[in-house]
């Protein structure tokens, strides 16, 4: 059984777009549980564009484990030790981007990241990494001992030519590795289908496209056809 993480980003750009109280990203997220979510995904941005400080801590307390994506900096190393989410994923950050463009490059940050996952793992936070499909980043996080990688598929949603052998390939050393394979970004309910054949893949996070077809077909329908359709 492939898990699914509803990442709830962007019900809180709607909310914040009249800078208001609705739509409440954890009420998003109670409904994304009923209708079969296993967990939840939400990015704690250093701009807080969408998802903010308080939602995490509501969030936090839903029945779902939370996975708390953020960058890896001393304030949010802060909040999330003392949230303690059920998991954080570190991902890069920049605030011109409009998303996250590329996998964190922790090949050239390993004694950086080392004392801030180390203080993640301390709070009783299971860290993962969002990293490309890229062998060398596999193997730093080997290094640093984290029990999950999450691989970066927006090169793949995007078209890019050879991008899936390149996720096969990298999937092939996460489980040579005995890392636990996540992957997520970009992903909707046709690109999906090629993604689940990647060995070992335990866990989705799927936000912007669910999000986008609960417009028109509502939230728990949404979730409940990706749910399915990743577990045939
Ligand atoms: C890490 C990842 O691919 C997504 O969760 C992304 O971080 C979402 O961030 P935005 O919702 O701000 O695009
Ligand atoms: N880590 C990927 C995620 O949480 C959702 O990404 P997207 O589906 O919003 O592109």
């Amino acid at each position: 059984m492939i898990r699914l993480g509803v990442n709830i980003d962007h019900v809180a750009t709607l909310r914040n777009a009249r800078g208001g109280n609705y739509p409440d990203p954890v009420e998003a997220a109670q409904l994304a549980i009923k209708a079969g979510a296993d967990g939840i995904t939400a990015h704690l941005r250093e701009d807080r564009r969408h998802i903010r400080d308080a939602d995490m801590a509501r969030l936090k307390e839903l029945s779902a484990p939370l996975n708390f994506e953020m960058a890896a900096t001393e304030e949010m190393v802060d909040i999330a030790a003392r949230l303690k989410p059920h998991a954080c994923c570190l991902v890069p950050e920049k605030r011109e981007e409009v998303t996250t463009e590329g996998g964190l490059n922790v090949a050239s940050q390993i004694n950086a990241l080392h004392p801030k996952i180390l203080k993640l793992q301390d709070a009783g936070i299971r860290v993962s990494l969002f990293i490309d499909p890229d062998i060398e980043q596999i193997r730093a996080a080997k290094e640093l001992n984290v029990p999950v990688v999450e691989l970066h598929t927006g090169a793949y949603a995007h078209g890019g030519v050879g991008e899936l052998e390149r996720l096969e390939k990298a999937a092939k050393e996460v489980e040579k590795l005995e890392i636990e394979l996540h992957a997520g970004h970009g992903l909707t309910f046709e690109n999906v289908i090629p993604i689940l054949q990647l060995p070992k893949l335990k866990e989705l996070n799927i936000g912007h496209f669910l999000i986008s077809n609960a417009v028109f077909y509502g939230l728990g329908y949404s979730v409940k056809k990706m749910k399915d359709l990743i577990n045939p």
